[in-house]
């Protein structure tokens, strides 16, 4: 199996596996070449502003339509949705261990552990925040969400996604991007671990880029898009599906993954975190973090994000007179942390790859004591920041913890004492 992509972000393509196999002119023929049947998949209402319409037409072997009734999955014991009211939400900073990979055979949909989120599915707004720790592929089954799209960001292991509308191959320092009802499979290459963002909201788009000007943070043309792809396979296959907070299950008696040709404009894509054009500053200040965001998931409100994907990636750090680690700060967005690869400048230990800290509206934070006493007497010469890849969900909604997340010992009790010890200052007498 080889896997090939479109570049483009959102882009309306066509493609086809099989020469002939997608209608030209028309989406729905009275005859589809070879049979095939025509379905469209729509990721907005039909009537959105053209610019923001995102469906694909998918001519398939068999219609999706044709399966048994689903019924509940008891599988995937730690995944939860919104609304996230098992416990009460914690004002308190909190940090967790990385998430350890299985002993037992386990696949990404049984690995799928929920840490919080906001929002809530019915009302389709808000977010789920994951991590998958999986050791085996999945076999003979094919997951979707119902209840939003999905960002995928491999922390350890390098992913193969098979979807409905074709393969993305993702190594860590890579996010794909599912749209909301894509069946797909995760194949691993050993034990995998990752971060999920299932976002229940407006979908996930580039950000304006205001003063920037047309070019820079990430560009369109460096997301790739898969192209159709089928496997013709009768063998019994599980669908499993989350809807509306919960896990369903049927089987088909052949895979679902058999699109032989589509078109439209909402389609998985991958993007490398490599190609992220980074702007930051060549004078004095640390730049507020909307500055490495990815992707953005509007709100209702214009600039108050339901959920922004932000990045902090290997850059030069070169601001003159200037504290250039994050400084202390209390925001009116929630943040959730992880980590890819690396260290992050803002913490001196304890935030590891795999982990993920969470700092709630309003609630201080910024730069532990060894960090900051680092800043502070750092001769400011240019200097690089390496092999580092943190990330962050930011969302204008409190981040709610699980019962799970509130309660596993990988939360680390000591994550306070990452700010204590901190030196009054010294007033003049
Ligand atoms: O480390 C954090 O808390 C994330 C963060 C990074 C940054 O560069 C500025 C503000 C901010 O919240
Ligand atoms: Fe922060």
């Amino acid at each position: 199996m080889t896997s090939h992509y479109l570049p483009g972000f959102a882009n309306h393509v066509s493609t086809e596996a099989v020469p002939g196999a997608l209608p030209i002119g028309r989406n729905s023929p009275q005859k589809v070449p070879f049979g095939l049947y025509a379905e469209q998949l729509s990721g907005t209402a039909f009537t959105v502003p053209r610019a923001e319409n995102r469906r694909s037409w998918l001519y398939r072997m068999r219609p999706t339509a044709n399966h048994a009734p689903f019924a509940r999955y008891e599988g995937a014991k730690l995944l939860r949705s919104g609304p996230f009211d098992e416990v009460p939400p914690s004002p308190n900073r909190l940090r967790w261990d990385p998430l350890p990979i299985p002993s037992e055979p386990t696949d990404f949909v049984d690995g799928l552990f929920t840490y919080g989120g906001n929002g809530d599915v019915a009302s389709g707004d808000g977010c789920g925040i994951h991590l998958y720790a999986a050791n085996r592929s999945m076999r003979d089954r094919v997951f979707f969400s119902a209840d939003g799209e999905m960002l995928i960001l491999p922390q350890q292991g390098n992913l193969r996604i098979v979807t409905e509308m074709g393969v993305l191959d993702l190594p860590p320092r890579h996010v794909a991007l599912i749209p909301r009802g894509v069946r797909f499979r995760v194949e691993v290459d050993g034990p995998s671990r990752g971060y999920v963002c299932e976002n229940y909201g407006h979908l996930f788009r580039l950000p304006d880029l205001g003063p920037i000007g047309a070019n820079g943070l990430a560009n369109p043309r460096d997301f790739e898009t898969s192209v159709a792809w089928f496997e013709d396979r009768d063998e019994p296959t599980e669908v499993i599906q989350k809807f509306q907070g919960r896990l369903w299950t049927t089987t088909l008696d052949h895979s679902p993954l058999d699109v032989v040709a589509w078109h439209g404009n909402l389609a998985p894509c991958r993007y490398d975190l490599a190609r992220f054009n980074t702007i930051n500053t060549v004078s004095f200040d640390h730049p507020d973090p909307s500055i490495f965001t990815v992707l953005t998931s509007p709100s209702d409100t214009p600039g108050t994000a339901n959920v922004d994907f932000v990045i902090f990636p290997p850059r030069w750090m070169v601001a003159e007179g200037t504290f250039r680690p994050p400084w202390f700060h209390r925001n009116v967005m929630s943040e959730y942390m992880g980590l890819i690869e690396g260290a992050y400048d803002a913490k001196e230990g304890g935030f590891a790859p795999g982990g993920g800290s969470l700092h709630n509206q309003m609630n201080g934070h910024g730069p532990d004591v060894a960090s900051y006493e680092k800043a502070v007497d750092a001769d400011l010469k240019p200097h690089k920041i390496e092999n580092t890849m943190a990330f962050m969900f930011e969302s204008r909604r409190v981040i709610r913890p699980t019962r799970w997340a509130s309660e596993t010992p990988l939360l680390q009790s000591d994550y306070d004492e990452a700010w204590s010890g901190f030196e009054k200052a010294r007033l003049p007498r």
